[in-house]
This record gives structure tokens, sequence and C-alpha cells, in this order.
């Protein structure tokens, strides 16, 4: 991946959309370096669109700044460069293009408006055309295509006039799940051969871990984690990226301590010499670490089957205790029926902490 690091080519500072009381994006400020391909990710109505709309110039921030490769696009209650102005291009899940213009007239649209000359025009509309592999499709009308076809057009629309920043908002949405994996392996080769900086936003958190170099978790318009897939995978900061990310998440076990150790439901779970200072507590599990049937040493529970499914060659099982939803990947088949008691045995050690209000605690790798 070519990241150039050191340069910021979007630099956003304490940025804030209120609508009324509600802050829809809250003091969010993030450096994307150039080359990045950030993908936006959260729960429905955390602010992904609103943020994306003010990176598009289409709303402006309440307060704080956004700044494109340096230059300030938006600042305080107000869009400094217009959304034509910016050298970003959006693509929205519905593809808007124009009903009685051909494939290649849409693509050259854009061009047109921004005054290329006709020659400069024709050679680029063949490269985007040769670039999204619909060469075939140039003189056909958007109704004689199919969905995934269009989305094609309206990506190489607004690749057209080569900006600098892709802005993605749920590009893949409407597209049938085979469609999707396809148009994920192609846009990531399009960001590529762009050299753009590229925000993309998805509730698919899949899509999220597969596409992007960085990740930004957002919760109630705030970002609660910034960083590498990887990274947050590993070492995610809060309970809520821990249990937002991964396939499937990893398990939070709620704690408290009673006298010399830390306890859930009377069964011990560690030494209370863990998260020293704190009385109630979470502790992470990943799926793959927790173990079907009781383990000596090891701590367990027993709780009511839910499902079981096959997932690259192992049996992903879920089962719950109260509120408590616990999965678990192992080899081997599973026999149970729904509500049947399971006992899961945990690793000794948790992989990680988190204090009760869901902040990361030191300490446990
Ligand atoms: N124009 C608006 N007027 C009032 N409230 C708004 C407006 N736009 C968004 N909101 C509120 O701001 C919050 C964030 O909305 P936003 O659309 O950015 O979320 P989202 O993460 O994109 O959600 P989804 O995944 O469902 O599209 C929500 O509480 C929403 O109700």
């Amino acid at each position: 991946m070519n990241l150039h690091t050191g340069e910021a080519a979007i630099r956003l500072t304490h940025l804030v959309k209120s609508f009324g009381d509600v802050a829809a994006v809250d003091n969010v400020s993030l450096a994307v370096p150039k080359g990045a391909f950030l993908v936006l990710v959260g729960p429905s109505g955390c602010g992904k669109s609103t943020l994306l709309r003010m990176l598009a110039g289409l709303d402006a921030p309440t307060k704080g700044e956004i700044a494109f490769m340096g230059r300030v696009v938006s600042r305080d209650g107000a869009v400094v460069a217009e959304a034509k102005d910016r050298d970003a291009g959006l693509v929205f899940q519905s593809y808007a293009l124009w009903p009685h213009m051909t494939v290649a007239q849409n693509i050259a649209w854009p061009l047109k408006v921004a005054g290329w000359d006709k020659a400069r025009r024709a050679a680029r509309v063949d490269e985007v055309l040769q670039l999204l592999g619909i060469a075939a499709l140039a003189a056909r009308y958007p109704a004689e295509i199919s969905g995934g076809q269009q989305q094609r057009v309206a990506i190489a629309r607004t690749i057209a006039p080569k900006p600098s920043i892709l802005l993605f908002d749920e590009p893949l949405s409407n597209l049938d799940a085979k469609l999707r994996i396809e148009m994920r392996c192609e846009l990531m080769r399009i960001h590529r051969a762009t050299d753009a900086t590229s925000v993309y936003v998805t509730h698919d958190q899949v899509e999220a871990m597969t596409m992007a170099s960085h990740v930004a978790v957002l919760n109630h318009g705030v970002v609660e984690q910034f960083g590498a897939p990887h990274e947050l995978l590993r070492n995610p900061a809060t309970t809520f990226v821990a249990t937002f990310l991964g396939t499937p998440p990893a398990n939070l076990v709620p704690v408290e301590r009673q006298g010399d150790h830390w306890v859930a439901d009377g069964v011990r779970f560690g030494n209370g010499a863990l998260a020293s200072g704190e009385t109630r507590a979470y502790f992470l599990y990943r799926a793959e670490k927790l173990a079907l049937g009781e383990a000596p040493g090891r701590p367990s529970l027993v709780a009511q089957f839910s499902e079981a499914a096959p997932i690259a060659g192992q049996i992903m099982v879920t089962a719950t205790r109260g509120n408590l939803r616990l999965t678990a990947i192992v080899p081997g088949h599973a026999a149970a029926m729904p509500g049947d008691s399971v006992t899961l045995s945990f690793p000794q050690q948790p992989e990680a902490i988190f204090a009760a209000d869901g902040r990361r605690l030191a300490g446990v790798q």
C-alpha cells in the first residue's frame, strides 16, 4: 500500500455537528495520511453519514475544522470550499445516473462541467471505461445495464476528474452478496490505481476489516478508536470496539471483586491482583480460546446452548447465560439442542481487562 506518512490528506480538528441537542458528530479529531483507505464503521445512528456529508461539503460543521491537503475546506459553521471545489468525489448507494445520457456521456459530464476540452475528455472517458471494465457498455443507456454495472458507471463518473479524495457512502449496499464481494476487490484496485485518499462508510464490519488501511470506529458521534484493522482487533481500546469488531466478536465476561478473587456468578475467574483498584470489570476472551466442557484448573460456566454453525472447518457454538452471550470456536461437532446446558471453559488468564466504564486497563496482554 502506498501510504505517504507524515502528510495528512484529510485533517479533522475538533469537528462537531449538532442537530438541536443531539451531537451527531462530537468533537472528532483525525489525521488521515495520503493514500489511506479509511473506513468509518459503527452502528446505525452513530454519525457516519453526517461526517461524510461534512467531508463532501454538503453540510457545514457546527464547530471545528476540515482540511484537505493542508487547505481548510470547512470551518466553524461555514463551508469554505463548495462541494465542487474540494477536489473530492462522492459515490452514494443510489447511482443517480442521467437516464437520457449514454454511459460514456454520463462519465464525460463532470469533465465537461470542469471545462476539459473534447480530446482530453474522450481520452479520459476511455481510460476509466477500461479501468472499470465497462468499455463494452459505453453506448448503452442506464436503463439498459444491470444494477452492478450502473454502480461501476457511477464510480467511473466520480473518478474521471481525478479527485484527490474519494468519499463512499455505503456504495455496495444495494448489490447482492456475491457482487458485493467482487466490487470490494474492484474498489480496492481502483483506489490503488487512482492514488487517491478514500473515506468509506459502512455498517458492515467485514467490509471494513477487509478493505481498510485505517478504521475509525464511531459510537454516538465519538471516535472510540482509530488505527489499522489488525491493531483494533488485537488491541481494542474499549469494550465497544471489542464487541463490535471481529467475526465472531470477543467474549466479555462481567466480573466483580470478591476478597482475593475476581468472580463471575460465583465462579473464580482470576486472582484479585489483576486490575487492582477496580471493584467491577470485564474480562475479554476470544472465541477460539474457549473450550467445550470443563478443563482442570480453568474457570468454566454453564450456559444454554443456542446454535452451532460451521466456520472454516470448525464449529462456532453460541450459548447464553442470562444476558451474557458466549461464543466458542471449537473443533468437531456440537450435538446439543437449543436450550440444552453446555459447559464452556476459559483460559486461566483473560486476554484483556476493561474497567466497568468500558476503558481498557493496562497490564494484561
Ligand atoms: N438532518 C438531521 N436532522 C436531525 N437529526 C439528524 C439529521 N441527520 C442525522 N441526524 C441524527 O444524527 C445522528 C447520526 O445520524 P447519521 O445519519 O449520521 O448516522 P449513521 O451512522 O450514518 O446511521 P446509518 O448507518 O443508520 O445510516 C442520528 O441520531 C440521527 O438521527
